[in-house]
């Protein structure tokens, strides 16, 4: 037994399906935690196989592959500190969600995961079974208990890893971003430090992964809930925390303590560090997106050349003959800001072939949206054609506001790969754009300074695809939008509630309908950042065919 025990936080970035290139990444921070001197290394939950697997995992050749790397990781981390890891494991029938003990050579322990998280973006029922709750690991230190994740934020596990001997818990996690999470986690975590009255480690994953952005954030807690230590959100990071056994009880050390940013801030960094995780996990390096003058394209491409660099990020202005000087000078002036290429592909030319195309059967019929789509549908086709030819992934560009209501052309704007504002309402874009032309960060591949010209903040919001067209003439003001928006999608209210906050009902019978008959648009919409506890794919789930309304 010894009075100090070394644990390495390994708070690193996975990719799901990528079993050689995570057990490298977990052997190279055991060799880091080596070094240093530590007994143990703790990487997060279902770190091997990364996270989340969905349906993968039910592969039974894909749960062999990993249980092989995670036996080959035990092999090359034979000779020094324990090395803790999540990944999956069979059991009969049954596979579990586990966290391993690698020591000498060999497994030398497990613990299956108990609360299976079913809610929002997860499916674990689905996917695993419930296993029984494992008692403590035994170490040279202190008796180890390890609820994962879900394990932790109830209070049964911890007690009765505790009651049978627990002396620390480490917590594994594949612990995604929503807005102002981190205080839910810390609050949930401190609850079990006072009712258990041991210490607590949380060790997050981090990085992006489809819609979703695993923060990072890993934090240590002392007796008493007081904080001891907390990593950075965001971005990968090792820490050491030495626990020390002080009159029969283990006090981990003070640590440093990671700033953590506002809110703004953190959707920010979560937009870029996705849109960059999305592109470098499946291969793209270069990405190209129409940029109209307008305020969601120009954000997206700010985000972007933050995310892969200025180098990596072409603009394309495809104007029309309702396309303003101003907004050729706003395009301008973003890309001008940045310092990435920009080209310019008329498109009045395509599109009048397009009418000459169809002038037989629409011979006698009057003009409307459909000449107006076509325009977004041209567009869509010659970026579209650019990607092909010059392998640049094409960004989508609809912010939280039109996605919500459609308002979009389906084949047209709606074209493309990736969208990082997808959860971002429309009033919010405005506050990042204040936000980023005022602030810059070291993970910022764009410059410092005004990257959105004020004068594209400032003019009221338009698709220009009509003479002197403008969004609030086919929808509510923003401000009050998104209000209702916030209510009707984020908060799940009723109709009646959003009058009693005060909105027109007629107003909010109009929101409802729009939002339930545009579910086939978001079927097929491209994917983007999860930045909400509602975010559009995983969280909220609705029938495409659905006559319900809300009559209260
Ligand atoms: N349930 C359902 N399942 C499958 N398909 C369904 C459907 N309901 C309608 N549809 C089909 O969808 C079509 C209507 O959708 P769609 O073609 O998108 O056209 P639609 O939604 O009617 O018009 C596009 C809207 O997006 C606005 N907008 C805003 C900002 C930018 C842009 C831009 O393009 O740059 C556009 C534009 O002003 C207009 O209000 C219909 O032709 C119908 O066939
Ligand atoms: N003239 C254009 N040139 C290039 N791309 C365009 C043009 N017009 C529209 N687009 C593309 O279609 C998208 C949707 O247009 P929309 O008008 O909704 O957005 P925006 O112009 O970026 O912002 P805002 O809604 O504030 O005007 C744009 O973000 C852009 O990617
Ligand atoms: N992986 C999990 O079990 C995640 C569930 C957990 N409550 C979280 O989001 O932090």
């Amino acid at each position: 037994m010894t009075d100090t025990y070394r644990i390495t936080l390994a708070q690193l970035n996975p990719t799901v399906g990528d079993l050689a290139g995570n057990a490298a990444k977990a052997l190279d921070a055991w060799r880091q935690g080596r070094d240093a001197g530590a007994q143990m290394v703790a990487l997060p939950e279902m770190f091997i196989t990364g996270y989340q697997t969905q349906d993968l995992v039910r592969r039974n050749a894909f749960i062999l592959d990993a249980v092989a790397a995670i036996e080959k990781l035990a092999a090359d981390c034979a000779d020094g500190p324990i090395l803790m890891i999540g990944g999956p494991a069979v059991e009969g029938v049954k596979l579990h969600n586990c966290y391993y003990m690698l020591q000498g050579g060999k497994i030398a322990g497990r613990a299956d995961k108990f609360f299976l998280p079913n809610y929002n973006v997860f499916d674990e029922v689905r996917l695993f079974s419930r296993g029984a709750i494992h008692g403590p690991f035994a170490t040279q230190g202190p008796r180890i208990g390890t609820p994962i994740c879900e394990d932790a934020w109830y209070p049964d596990v911890a007690e009765a890893q505790v009651e049978s001997g627990a002396e620390v818990l480490l917590v594994p996690n594949g612990s995604p971003y929503f807005r102002d999470k981190f205080n839910i986690r810390l609050n949930n975590m401190v609850a079990r430090v006072i009712e258990n009255d041991v210490p607590l480690i949380y060790v997050n994953m981090v990085g992006g992964q489809d819609d979703q952005m695993f923060d990072g954030g890993s934090f240590v807690l002392n007796r008493g809930g007081k904080l001891a230590l907390q990593m950075p959100i965001m971005e990968e990071a090792i820490a050491h925390v030495d626990l020390i056994r002080e009159g029969g009880a283990w006090v981990a050390a003070e640590g440093a303590k990671a700033h953590h940013p506002d809110s703004l801030e953190q959707d920010y960094r979560a937009m870029v560090e996705t849109l960059r995780d999305y592109c470098g996990k499946t291969g793209f390096k270069k990405v190209l997106l129409g940029l109209s003058g307008g305020i969601d394209s120009a954000i997206v491409a700010v985000i972007a050349a933050d995310a892969l660099g200025p180098d990596n990020v072409r603009g394309v202005m495809l104007p029309s003959k309702y396309t303003s000087q101003a907004s050729l000078d706003d395009a301008q002036g973003v890309v001008d800001a940045l310092g990435c290429a920009f080209d310019t592909v008329p498109i009045s030319g395509p599109v009048d072939a397009v009418g000459t195309a169809l002038a037989p059967l629409f011979d006698g019929l009057a003009p409307d949206l459909t000449e107006e789509n076509i325009q977004s549908r041209m567009r869509g086709l010659l970026l579209m054609a650019q990607s092909n030819k010059f392998g640049e992934m094409l960004l989508t560009t609809g912010n939280k506001s039109e996605v919500a209501v459609g308002y979009a052309t389906i084949y047209g704007d709606m074209a493309g790969g990736y969208n990082p504002i997808k959860d971002l309402y429309k009033t919010r874009v405005f506050d990042i754009c204040r936000w980023r032309n005022a602030n810059h960060r070291p993970w910022m591949k764009a410059p410092a300074g005004e990257m959105i010209p004020v004068s594209i903040i400032d003019k009221p919001p338009s698709a220009e695809l009509r003479p002197d067209q403008r969004d609030d003439d086919s929808l509510p003001p923003y401000d009050i939008l998104d209000g209702i928006l916030t209510m009707l999608v984020d908060d799940e209210s009723s109709v009646a509630d959003c009058v009693a906050a005060g909105y027109d009902r007629a107003t909010v019978k109009k929101v409802e309908h729009l939002v339930y008959i545009s579910e086939y648009k978001r079927f097929q919409s491209a994917p983007g950042t999860r930045l909400s506890r509602r975010a559009f794919w995983l969280d909220r789930r609705y029938p495409i065919v659905n006559r319900w309304r809300d009559n209260g």
